[in-house]
């Protein structure tokens, strides 16, 4: 049995712990929040996960395998600790990632801990596929996101303009995805994921669409290169519990865990 340390207990945490209950081979054994959030966290898992221990650091011991899905501080707060005791970890805030130095950071504690960090691909597809085009040689990636108005709430996106009264797609960023995981680090998650599969935060161009005609989150890449082309388009659902986060990204943690326990892997 694979003994699991989950950090965060949110859309994503919870719904995690729900395709894993009964699990034979993975065993959430703690989950890490903020000091803040230890009632909250214990009042949502009191029936998904009895027995879970909540606490507000990674254990020291007893655990097999670290899955971050909390948000970008997470990173630097747990995973590269986690990482230096020769812990593998899971990361789903690739975004975090934008951050001057923390993707050499993560690579040098997983270096230290002789163990390895997994960024998984989220709510975003095609990775593989971008990944392995990169070895020939890719001349072009651009990464389209397109949301409801409601799920750009709380972001940049708000500035000058009343997202709730959006009548037509807007056009809320355009630029690198390095600029767009770190102004939009709750949504602009796989910008940084495609571009750091392909040709890098700086070379990859982003926009993102407030647009009042979807109720899906749909993600499009746009890839060139020696290898051919391709175009994928997502039309993705989001999670009840919040409209910026698409289930797939649920999907994608639950399938990276399962792969490093089953006897075959896909
Ligand atoms: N790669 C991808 O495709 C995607 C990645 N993501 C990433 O996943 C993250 C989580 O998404 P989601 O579950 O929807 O978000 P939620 O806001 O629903 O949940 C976040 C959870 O993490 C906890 N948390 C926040 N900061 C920390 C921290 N520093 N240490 C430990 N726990 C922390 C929160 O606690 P509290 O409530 O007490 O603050 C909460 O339990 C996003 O912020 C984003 O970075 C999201 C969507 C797609
Ligand atoms: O879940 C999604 O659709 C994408 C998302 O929020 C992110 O990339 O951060």
């Amino acid at each position: 049995m694979m003994r699991v340390a989950l950090i965060g207990c949110g859309a994503i945490g919870t719904s995690m712990l729900e395709l894993l209950k009964g699990d034979k081979t993975l065993a959430v054994v703690a989950i890490v929040v903020p000091d803040f959030g230890l009632a909250a966290a214990r009042k949502a898992v009191a029936s998904l996960a009895p027995g879970v221990e909540i606490v507000t650091s990674v254990p020291q011991a007893g655990i097999d395998l670290v899955v971050e899905a909390a948000g970008h501080a997470a990173i630097e707060e747990h995973v590269l600790p986690a990482l230096k005791r020769g812990t593998p970890c899971i990361v789903a805030s690739v975004g975090a990632l934008s951050a001057a130095g923390l993707a050499e950071q993560l690579e040098q504690a997983a270096s230290e801990g002789h163990t390895q960090v997994q960024l998984i691909a989220g709510a975003i597809g095609a990775i593989d596929a971008l990944a392995a085009a990169r070895a020939g040689g890719l001349d072009a990636v651009r990464y389209t996101g397109r949301k409801p108005p409601h799920a750009w709430s709380g972001t940049p996106a708000e500035q000058g303009r009343d997202l709730g009264a959006l009548t037509l797609e807007t056009i809320i960023f355009e630029g690198s995805a390095r600029e767009a995981a770190s102004l939009y680090p709750k949504n602009a998650n796989v910008a940084a994921t495609v571009s750091l599969a392909g040709l890098g935060l700086d070379l990859t161009r982003v926009r993102l669409i407030a647009d009042p005609a979807v109720t899906e989150n749909v993600h499009v890449v746009e890839a060139e290169g020696a290898f051919g082309s391709f175009e994928l388009t997502m039309r993705n659902k989001a999670l009840a519990a919040n409209p910026k986060t698409s289930a797939l990204t649920v999907y994608s943690a639950v399938r990276a865990m399962r792969n490093r326990v089953a006897h075959m892997a896909i």
